[in-house]
């Protein structure tokens, strides 16, 4: 088992700096946004599923635990392929979310059609982490939850085994996850569901195409056919092998090693017609210097020595901001990156804990209401917090590439998608296992 629980100890790391080009081919583990979806999928099926090359992190791990508790039957002792036999949902059981924006958005729908009452917590930080709209969306739909604090975690489902289902107006703009979550569920809801968007933009579009995609997958009839509408009839969920693919987010700091070393990284095992939004990340790659190269063996970026500022709206692809960050503060020109206001509701406000970590190193950045502004200068080594945010480490490993001594306060974070990252990018850089 990882790490699940919140109190684990910080464990301090310097970043290793690179001497020369990186040259790495990789097996990165499997995407943590299709390993829980697959897990939701399969506890609502009619049958048994199996999920090939799961991840293996304390999300999916927690995931897992909380369907567990619920009743399905969960496997997950074999790295290379977890089952999973869908068993009637009861109460009383507890949800540990963590830090999970998939477990906390997408479980909590479940749990209404569990036959009992389900609590859910999480980390600290995920108290703080937008779920309103959702719980909202959910009692609008006549399931019963009770929360002491406003609109946000800890909160209990009182499930009766069944949702009558119907429509229902969300804002989503605070993250694509609160309307996922009320699809994955909905084929089991007695009416199935229809879903309007009604704010700001959805952030992070590809992710709720990748729910539309798994359910289909699935059996579901869905219709995504008109904007910010999500149209689920009721009907079976059928269990299914489900192939999950290499974590592209996760590979993007590898790629970026490429790029800010002038090396070349390959990700093994990348399927062609992914589910991830490959297609959306090469031209930023590109923009910044890079090649992208789909090849038998994978998925290649090679670096040309020189990285290039960005200007780009990221709010499709958020997630990869902090990353994209730490490159452009080591570009030969400025960058723009706007359309991410929504990722201070991530793992931790990324705008004001990027403009604040940089800055310390000696980064000229401004921090705006939906993105940051980089223009960059020499940097120097020195702490680098975390806050518990897995893409904070990545990027602060990213910056350390090129800047020595810069000291991590806490990267066993990294174990929310990746517990083997500082090993294996060690190992990159280093060449010694
Ligand atoms: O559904 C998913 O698996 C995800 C959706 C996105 O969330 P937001 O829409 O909140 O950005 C993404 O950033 C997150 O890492 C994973
Ligand atoms: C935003 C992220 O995670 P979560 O699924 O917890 O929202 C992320 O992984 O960058």
């Amino acid at each position: 088992m990882g790490n699940l629980t919140a109190t684990r100890p910080p464990q301090p790391w310097t970043a290793p700096t690179a001497s020369d080009p990186v040259s790495a081919s990789l097996r990165l583990p499997g995407s943590k946004s299709m390993t829980n979806r697959a897990l939701v999928l399969s506890a609502l099926a009619t049958g048994p599923s199996t999920l090939a090359k799961p991840l293996r992190a304390r999300d999916t791990e927690l995931m897992a635990a909380g369907l567990r508790a619920m009743g399905a039957h969960v496997s997950i002792a074999d790295d290379e392929r977890w089952l999973l036999r869908p068993h009637r949902l009861v109460g009383p059981a507890h949800v540990d979310v963590g830090l999970a924006g998939t477990i906390m958005r997408f479980v909590p729908p479940v749990a209404g059609l569990a036959d009992g009452q389900v609590t859910f917590d999480g980390d600290p930080a995920a108290r703080t982490r937008p779920l309103g709209p959702l719980i909202e969306a959910l009692r609008s739909l006549g399931v019963r939850i009770d929360t002491t604090g406003p609109g946000s975690l800890p909160l209990v489902v009182q499930g009766t085994g069944r949702v009558t289902g119907g429509e229902v107006v969300i804002d989503a703009s605070a993250s694509s996850q609160l309307v996922s979550g009320l699809l994955l569920a909905a084929p089991r809801f007695d009416r199935g569901l229809v879903v309007r968007h009604v704010g700001p933009p959805v952030p992070s579009a590809p992710h709720l195409r990748m729910t539309v995609r798994m359910l289909r997958a699935a059996g579901a009839a869905v219709d995504d056919s008109t904007t910010d509408v999500w149209v689920v009839e009721p009907g079976p969920l059928t269990g299914r092998g489900w192939e999950i693919e290499p974590d592209l987010s996760g590979a993007v700091p590898f790629f970026a090693a490429a790029l800010v070393t002038g090396g070349e990284v390959t990700l093994q095992g990348w399927p062609r017609g992914s589910a991830q939004p490959v297609e959306l990340l090469r031209p930023l790659l590109e923009q910044m210097g890079a090649e992208v190269a789909l090849t038998t063996e994978g998925l290649t970026v090679r670096g040309g020595g020189r990285v290039h500022g960005l200007h780009a709206d990221l709010s499709d692809v958020s997630e990869l901001t902090p990353v994209l960050a730490a490159l452009a503060m080591l570009a030969d020109s400025p960058s723009v990156l706007t359309g991410v206001g929504h990722i201070r509701g991530h793992e931790t406000d990324r705008l004001a804990a990027l403009a604040r970590e940089f800055t310390a190193l000696g980064a000229d950045v401004t921090e705006e209401p939906d993105g940051l502004q980089i223009r960059p200068r020499p940097l120097r080594g020195g702490m680098f917090r975390t806050y518990d945010d897995h893409r904070m480490a990545h990027a602060a490993a990213v910056v350390g590439l090129a800047v020595p001594g810069i000291e991590l306060d806490d990267v066993a974070c990294t174990s929310k998608t990746m517990p083997e990252f500082p090993a294996l990018w060690s190992t990159m850089v280093t060449g010694k296992s």
